[in-house]
């Protein structure tokens, strides 16, 4: 879907924020653990279901609060073939609750083989005559850093099948300027990367001028998020970095433009492992994470006003 279908989703649930789903079978509370073991043994494919009955407690729990969820490939990667089937279940339940999904793969290779990853993450696999959908996501994240070229046939499958994507551009974790704040010529790295995200989805605007070619800019750098914002005006904005990797409602604001669209803000643990602060035993985790997620909502409220 596209961001316009986004746009009004946060419209909606009036919150722009999205809920990252990253499960580790350690930050998974004890009862479901335990059910998953005792029915498919300790090894992966129990971890595999209790990862699968968190994320569906979870979703259950948040799918009139949020309007969007954001699993991450890795963490469905490390338990093989069954973490991956949990990820599409995960998109499928996502949609059947009325979310929009963004699967955060970062992926970025060159144009064969991003052809292929846009095949199985948005348009879906062509055998025979028939083309079947693999991971049904509304959008990707992706790692743009070879070149727009890597980008196209991501853009390509965005621009058929009514999705998105988001680009990295200047990412949320301590290092990120390493390489991203380097002066090439005029400008630096992460600026240079924010034009060419720009100027892909140039002429692609949609009803909120937002074209489906998106930015990941992080919580954890206002600065540069101000910076971004002004420079990149018809490019969406996924900002993850909030809560746990210290980005604050303060910081994000400058991510929003003047009518408080064209941004939605990503918190993962802090919504995800909310359950463990409340000094329970887990089996309040949905409660947990729904007034986790309530309370990001209003605090990034309090200094963004839509529409
Ligand atoms: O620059 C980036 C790009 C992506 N991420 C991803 O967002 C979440 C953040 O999780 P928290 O638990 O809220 O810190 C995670 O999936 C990252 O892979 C990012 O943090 N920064």
């Amino acid at each position: 879907m596209s961001f316009d279908v986004l746009q009004e989703k946060i419209l909606e649930k009036h919150n722009p924020t999205v809920a990252g789903l990253d499960p580790k079978p350690e930050q998974i509370p004890a009862h479901i653990l335990e059910a998953a073991y005792r029915d498919y043994g300790t090894g992966l494919a129990g971890a595999a279901e209790a990862v699968w009955q968190f994320n569906r407690g979870l979703i259950d729990a948040l799918c009139d609060v949020v309007p969007a969820v954001k699993p991450q490939a890795a963490y469905y990667e490390r338990l093989g073939w069954r973490g991956m089937e949990v990820m599409e279940r995960t998109i499928d339940y996502a949609h059947e609750k009325g979310l929009f999904v963004i699967a955060d793969i970062k992926r970025g290779d060159i144009g064969s083989t991003a052809q292929a990853y846009a095949d199985g993450w948005l348009a879906g696999t062509k055998v025979g005559e028939e083309t079947y959908k693999v991971f049904d996501a509304d959008c990707v994240t992706l790692n743009g850093y070879m070149g727009s070229d890597t980008l196209k046939p991501f853009l390509d499958a965005c621009k058929a099948n009514d999705k998105s994507m988001f680009v990295l551009v200047k990412t949320s974790n301590p290092g990120s300027g390493e390489l991203q704040n380097v002066t090439a010529g005029e400008s630096m790295i992460y600026q240079r990367m924010g034009d060419m995200v720009e100027t892909l989805g140039q002429g692609l605007e949609g009803k909120y001028g937002y074209s489906p070619v998106g930015a990941v800019t992080g919580a954890t750098w206002p600065q540069e998020l101000k910076d971004l914002r002004a420079r990149m005006p018809h490019t969406f904005f996924l900002v993850p970095g909030y809560g746990a990797q210290g980005g604050t409602a303060e910081d994000v604001q400058y991510a929003f433009d003047k009518k408080g669209c064209g941004a939605i803000v990503n918190a993962s643990r802090s919504i995800m492992c909310a359950w463990q602060k409340t000094g329970g035993d887990g089996h309040d985790f949905q409660d947990a994470a729904r007034a986790a997620a309530e309370t990001m909502r209003d605090a990034i409220g309090a200094y963004v006003k839509m529409g």
